[in-house]
């Protein structure tokens, strides 16, 4: 259901700055599959998840949803079937409405345009039941302000909101980067719950390979604009975080470990050493 052909992107071409982020990247989505993506910083992650979105028009190649070519359409004519959760948990929902004006908001999304629905009794009730399945309380504070709420009641909001039309496909754009491990874990499960249940073909860029590991039924390893090497559900399985550090660095024997500097990493790195 999407297609993503052969994409390239450079940054400044022709310049001292030129940034080459994508060189030939091929993919192929099924419906209901969950990709995870990882990668050495500038790997070109978010920027495959720009070019899905329309965020970024790539120079050459093709985007596809279905049988529709939508490489050149822009971001906002995209939201009609796709959602994003970002790394900020500032950025998926306004600080200075409640949480059921956000909700009520996020309901309108993709529908036709027009005024946001009112707060209806039914309404206040879906959004409770909805709020419920988080088991963060926030099913008994429609009325507070979304500024007042944690990092991570504010990420589990964004998760719920961004996939509450049940999108055709969500993009999660290191969405669990900026929380502390145990509300990390707790986002990262509720995805699992709500990717399952409704069913969502899913992006998901995370620097945490063992989370990459656990979620999604497929895996990407990205490298200097390409497509280094891809599990299917069965290799993920198996696979570990060493094991994925090895096929990297058998792979690219010119490249060192310090391509992946991130603290999340190694700390999965020491837990599967055991040390
Ligand atoms: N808007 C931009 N303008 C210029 N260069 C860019 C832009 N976006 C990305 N790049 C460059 O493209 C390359 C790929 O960047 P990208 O952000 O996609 O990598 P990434 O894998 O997401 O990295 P990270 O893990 O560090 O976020 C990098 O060299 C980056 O500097």
């Amino acid at each position: 259901m999407l297609t993503i052909d052969n994409v390239h992107k450079t940054f400044f071409a022709g310049t001292v700055n030129e940034r080459r982020a994508l060189a030939g990247v091929s993919l192929t989505l099924q419906e209901g599959d969950f990709l995870t993506v990882i990668g050495s910083n500038g790997a070109g992650k978010s920027t495959i998840l720009n070019t899905i979105s329309g965020t970024l028009i790539p120079d050459t190649g093709t985007v596809r949803v279905d049988d529709t070519d939508v490489t050149r359409l822009p971001e906002h004519k995209r939201a009609r079937y796709l959602s994003r959760v970002f790394q900020d948990p500032m950025k998926g929902s306004s600080p200075t409405m409640t949480v059921e004006q956000n909700m009520a908001i996020a309901l309108q999304r993709g529908k036709k345009r027009g005024l946001v629905p009112g707060l209806t009794g039914a309404r206040r009730q879906l959004f409770r039941d909805k709020l419920a399945s988080l088991e963060l309380g926030l099913e008994n504070r429609l009325g507070a302000k979304v500024g007042l709420l944690s990092g991570g009641q504010r990420q589990a909001l964004s998760l719920l909101m961004a996939t509450f039309s049940e999108p055709r496909i969500l993009l999660l754009d290191e969405h669990t980067a900026a929380l502390d491990p145990q509300r990390a874990d707790l986002v990262s499960r509720l995805t699992a719950d709500i990717v399952a249940e409704q069913h969502l073909t899913t992006v998901m860029v995370t620097h945490n390979m063992e989370q990459a590991l656990r979620l999604g039924n497929r895996l990407i390893m990205m490298h200097e604009g390409r497509v280094l090497f891809e599990l299917d559900a069965a290799q993920k399985q198996t696979m570990t975080v060493p094991g994925l550090l090895e096929q990297f660095r058998r792979l690219q024997p010119g490249a060192e470990q310090g391509a992946f500097d991130d603290a999340t990493l190694f700390e999965s790195v020491k837990t599967e050493d055991g040390h």
